[in-house]
Order: C-alpha cells, then sequence, then structure tokens
C-alpha cells in the first residue's frame, strides 16, 4: 500500500476513494498534478510546529500506522495540534462560567474586580471631556452620566423616596451613610446639581478615577491629618457660598459593612454650621439582601434611597455641632432601620 505519508506514491484514484486533502496541504499544490504521478516524499505539513515549539498532538486512534490512521491524520494532521496557551484559554473559557454559577465568592470577586475596572474604564473615557472645561464641579454631571447605567449591569434596582425634599435653590450640606463602595450607584442616581463629595485623599491616587474626581471638583481630605481636614474643610464652607456648590459628606468617615450606622464624625455639622446652609440627610438602605463584604455575597436586588427633610443650622454655631450631629444621625438612623425591615419585606429573596 502506497500513501502518501509512505512518500513511495499516490494512491491509485479507482481502488481508493479520493483523498481528503490535509488542512495543511493546500489543494491548489495537488490540482495541476496528472493522477497516477508519484509524489515526492512529503515534508512535515506546513502548520505542524516549528521546532522547539510545544504542543499536544491528537493520538491517533488508529494506532499511527493504519488505513485509517493514516487518513485520519491526513484530514486533522496539524489542523488540530493545540498549543499549551489554547489548552489554557478553553480550560479558562469553560471553568469561569462554572465558577461563576457555583461559587458565589467568585461570583463576588468578579462582579467586584468589575465594577472597579469598569469605573477605571469610565473614567479614561470621562477625563478628555472634563478636561475641555477644566477643573469644574459641572463635570460631575460628566461623571454622573458616565455611571448611572452601571446599576443596569448589576441589577440593582433603586427606588427613591422624598425628591421633594431637594427642591431648594440654594447651598446646603447632604450627609448619607456608607456602605461600600456601590454607594455610587445611589448617590449617582439623585446627585444634585453642583454638588461635589468630599472624598479621601487615597482616591485621588486612584489612576484614571483619581483624576477624574479632580477634575470634577471632588474635595480630598488626609484623614491622617487632622488640622488638613479641617482647613480644607473650612475652606470648603467659603467655596460654597462664593462659588454656589453643595457638598455631600459620609459622615461615617468610612465605609460601614455591617448594616447599621457607625457614630458621625463632626466635620460635615461643622462644615453646614460654618457656611450657615441647611443639611439634607440621605439614608440608603441596607444591601444585605444582595450584598455583603463580609459572606462575599453580590447578587440582583433592590435598594432604596429616602432623600429626608432639611435641617436648618441658621443661627447655630459650633457649640451646637455635637447635639445637632448626634440628632441628625438619631433621624438617619430610624429611617435606615425602617427602610432596610421594608426593603427585605418587599423583597424577601434579596432579588436572585
Ligand atoms: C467615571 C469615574 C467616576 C469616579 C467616581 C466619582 C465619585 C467619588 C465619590 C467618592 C466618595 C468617597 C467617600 C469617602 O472618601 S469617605 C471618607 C472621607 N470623608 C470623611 O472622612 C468625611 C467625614 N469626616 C469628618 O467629617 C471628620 O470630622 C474630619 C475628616 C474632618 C476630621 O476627622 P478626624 O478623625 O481627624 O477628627 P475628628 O472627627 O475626631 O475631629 C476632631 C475635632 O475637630 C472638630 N472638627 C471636625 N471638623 C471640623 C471643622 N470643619 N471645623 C472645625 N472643627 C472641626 C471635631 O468636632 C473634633 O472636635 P471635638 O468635637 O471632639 O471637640
Ligand atoms: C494605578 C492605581 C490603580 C488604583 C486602583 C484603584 C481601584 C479603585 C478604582 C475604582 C473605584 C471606584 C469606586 C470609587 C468610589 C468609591 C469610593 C469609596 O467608597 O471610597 C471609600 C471611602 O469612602 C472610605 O474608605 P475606607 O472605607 O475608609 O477605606
Amino acid at each position: 500500500m502506497v500513501t502518501p505519508e509512505g512518500g513511495k506514491g499516490a494512491p491509485s484514484s479507482a481502488s481508493h476513494p479520493p483523498q481528503a486533502p490535509s488542512l495543511c496541504s493546500h489543494p491548489s499544490i495537488l490540482a495541476g498534478l496528472p493522477t497516477g504521478l508519484s509524489l515526492p516524499p512529503r515534508a512535515p505539513p506546513p502548520c505542524s510546529f516549528p521546532k522547539g515549539q510545544r504542543g499536544l498532538r491528537v493520538p491517533d486512534p488508529a494506532g499511527g500506522n493504519g488505513l485509517l490512521g493514516g487518513h485520519l491524520r491526513a484530514i486533522l494532521g496539524g489542523a488540530m495540534e493545540i498549543t499549551v496557551a489554547q489548552w489554557v484559554l478553553i480550560l479558562f473559557l469553560i471553568i469561569v462560567p462554572l465558577l461563576y454559577e457555583w461559587s458565589a465568592s467568585f461570583k463576588y470577586f468578579c462582579k467586584m474586580t468589575f465594577y472597579n475596572g469598569w469605573i477605571l474604564t469610565l473614567a479614561v473615557l470621562a477625563i478628555p471631556i472634563c478636561a475641555v472645561r477644566g477643573r469644574n464641579v459641572e463635570n460631575m454631571k460628566i461623571l454622573r452620566f458616565m455611571l448611572l447605567h452601571i446599576k443596569y449591569l448589576y441589577g440593582i434596582k433603586i427606588e427613591v423616596r422624598g425628591w421633594e425634599n431637594f427642591n431648594i435653590k440654594e447651598q446646603y450640606v447632604v450627609v448619607s451613610n456608607h456602605q461600600s463602595s456601590l454607594d455610587l450607584l445611589g448617590m449617582m442616581e439623585i446627585l444634585p446639581g453642583r454638588c461635589v463629595p468630599i472624598a479621601k485623599r487615597e482616591l485621588m491616587y486612584a489612576g484614571t478615577v483619581g483624576l477624574a474626581c479632580w477634575l470634577a471638583g471632588v474635595i480630598f481630605i488626609n484623614r491622617k491629618k487632622t488640622d488638613d481636614a479641617i482647613s480644607v474643610m473650612s475652606e470648603a464652607a467659603q467655596t460654597m457660598i462664593k462659588d454656589d456648590v453643595r457638598v455631600w459628606v459620609f459622615p461615617e468617615g468610612t465605609r460601614n459593612h455591617d448594616g447599621s450606622m457607625l457614630p458621625f464624625k463632626r466635620g460635615a455639622f461643622h462644615l453646614a454650621v460654618q457656611a450657615q446652609v441647611p443639611i439634607i440627610p440621605i439614608v440608603m438602605s441596607s444591601y444585605r439582601d444582595f450584598y455583603s463584604k463580609k459572606e462575599k455575597k453580590f447578587s440582583t436586588g433592590k435598594c432604596m434611597v429616602r432623600i429626608l427633610p432639611r435641617i436648618e443650622t441658621r443661627g447655630l454655631t459650633a457649640d451646637d455641632v455635637p447635639e445637632l450631629t448626634e440628632s441628625v444621625r438619631r433621624t438617619m438612623l430610624s429611617a435606615f432601620l425602617e427602610m432596610s425591615g421594608e426593603a427585605r419585606d418587599k423583597d424577601p429573596g434579596g432579588g436572585q
């Protein structure tokens, strides 16, 4: 038997079906050859691995030298050789979706990584647009617009109540509870015009996000240097009036994952008293039904955001700040507990 692999001659077309061409030996090479012509010994298929390159070869089911093995090898030869890198990619594409479905922790890590990565990417788009105006609080509208769709990506329904409490023309200080970086979604849902958040200075160094925040006029404070932080906030009190700016503060001063509210820092309340502007408390209901950093849980769900009635500070002085801080916290905590219960009752399955 003469096979192309054997290199001794071409098989007769009368006794064998036409030889299926190897995917590596282009048919046009053979097209012009008269039948019965002996072919010279065939060189290794052109798409086989170059010397030294590692690859996995599909085993010959017929032992390698038989008719079937020869034909199969001719058909499959070269084309089914899969590199280690391709195997890794195939395994990755199979394992990742399975893990995503089976492991809640893996899902959590994927979703958080995408969340951060996506915001870093959006910031890349936002930077040149914001840069046209330079550092300007109006740029916050651009960031808001760019972030609004994220709730849909994550299947988070945000229900807002109390819009009427935002019907104030003048400046004010917004204070809200701080559970996680997901607060950004609720914040962007209701962010009033010319309103900038106060953020920890570390965020300024968070790559593209830091630059986008800076361009949008975010006020950065150094929490490690109380005096610096206080002087930045005192400056903010003047800027609020001079430049018609509203400020959003997370008075807990850090993210709080334990389903309640930390004691409030007093900076936001000093700010409102110094600027003699009202405080508008915002409460976001607990995320625990759909998100928990501790339990590594992140599913779809519902969050309620409530804009509470303004609290006046006109006539108050620094001496009134401790009592003001406590009374605002009490009001917010009771709304938080009520809303979180309500959200849970309305959506007992966590939205999954
Ligand atoms: C596309 C890209 C999109 C990018 C995303 C964009 C969105 C980004 C969103 C980013 C969101 C990011 C979110 C975030 O990053 S949240 C983290 C950063 N934010 C905060 O920390 C704000 C809340 N913190 C405070 O208010 C603290 O009080 C500060 C930081 C000011 C000081 O804290 P510290 O722990 O160092 O000290 P203390 O609180 O014990 O206070 C010490 C004393 O000073 C008094 N005092 C305080 N303040 C004032 C004042 N102004 N004038 C006069 N006095 C003042 C105070 O009464 C106390 O005195 P006494 O009462 O004990 O006698
Ligand atoms: C080249 C540098 C790359 C840095 C990578 C940075 C990764 C972060 C990227 C995107 C984050 C998007 C969300 C930002 C807005 C949320 C801000 C936030 O929630 O900050 C936490 C702060 O309130 C309190 O901080 P701590 O709870 O005290 O801690």
